[in-house]
């Protein structure tokens, strides 16, 4: 059984979203999904929508086996409980594939690290990033 683990922030679903999931999921036999609590989303907007509500609706996925809100401090509180296999970074994320498989070796995890490929746009006028999403939603429904 090969567990694997994928993390975001998830607000406001979208198919890249959908997209990674499902590759993710395809790399072992179960997925969970670690959704990053809104104060810990500092490197862009943090989230519009709570914590629950994000991790509900990865939870409704179909590729997902189980989502969890992230912990509040120490990230390798859930990866212990969950114990995976691979964690799969998505394709734009700033972590470093390489300081974070050395920092799961030194912690004692026997986990390796892969990423993620990024959605192309496939059919016309796809928006494939939530802050796309929310930009039109400012431009074209708020004075
Ligand atoms: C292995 C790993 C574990 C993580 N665990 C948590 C966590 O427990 N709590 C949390 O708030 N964020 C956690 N994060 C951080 C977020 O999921 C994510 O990296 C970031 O804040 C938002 O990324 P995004 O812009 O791609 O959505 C973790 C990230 C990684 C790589
Ligand atoms: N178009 C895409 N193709 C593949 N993966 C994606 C795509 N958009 C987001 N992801 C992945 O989904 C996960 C969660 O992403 P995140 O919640 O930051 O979405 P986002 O739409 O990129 O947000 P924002 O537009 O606010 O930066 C990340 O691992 C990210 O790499």
């Amino acid at each position: 059984m090969t567990t694997v683990v994928a993390q975001g922030t998830f607000d406001i679903l979208h198919p890249g979203h959908v997209h990674y999931l499902e590759e993710a999921a395809g790399m072992g036999d179960e997925l969970h999904v670690i959704v990053a609590r809104r104060e810990n989303v500092t490197h862009k907007e943090q989230p519009v929508l709570s914590n629950r509500q994000r991790r509900d609706m990865v939870a409704a996925l179909a590729a997902v086996t189980e989502a969890h809100v992230g912990h509040p401090e120490d990230f390798f509180v859930p990866i212990r409980e969950i114990d995976p296999d691979v964690i799969a970074l998505g394709y734009d994320q700033h972590h470093d594939e390489e300081k974070l498989a050395g920092a799961l070796e030194e912690a004692g995890l026997d986990c390796r690290v892969e990423r993620a490929s990024g959605r192309e746009e496939v059919h016309d006028d796809e928006l494939l990033s939530t802050g796309k999403i929310i930009d039109r939603i400012c431009r074209e429904r708020c004075d």
